[in-house]
């Protein structure tokens, strides 16, 4: 299983991914997208959610309209590991 990242290393790995932060009151990170419209944000989600099968760890997300809010934390762990980051690169990629 994927081990917690330190508050330290977790801090390091958010400074080179934009836009993303810490959720307060939990061991999370996440952000929030904002797409041209529906159809953007969920193309979205869609790829996304194809990524999140492949490395079998699944967003937490909230979806309005064309905003798309993502909280990523690992459950089994109890808290933010390698793999909410690999995540967060990825959905950033998408959206770029
Ligand atoms: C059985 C399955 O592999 C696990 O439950 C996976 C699935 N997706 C997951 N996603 C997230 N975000 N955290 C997890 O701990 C997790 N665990």
């Amino acid at each position: 299983m994927a081990e917690r990242l330190s508050a330290e290393a977790r801090k390091q790995a958010l400074g080179g991914i934009p836009d993303w932060g810490e959720i307060s009151g939990r061991d999370a990170i996440g952000k929030t997208f904002v797409f041209k419209d529906f159809n953007e944000a969920f193309g979205f989600m869609t790829r996304a959610a194809l990524v999140a099968e492949k490395l079998d760890h699944h967003p937490e997300w909230r979806n309005v309209y064309k905003t798309v809010e993502v909280v990523l934390s690992t459950h089994d762990a109890g808290g933010v590991t390698a793999l909410d980051i690999e995540l967060a690169r990825a959905m950033n990629a998408i959206a770029a």
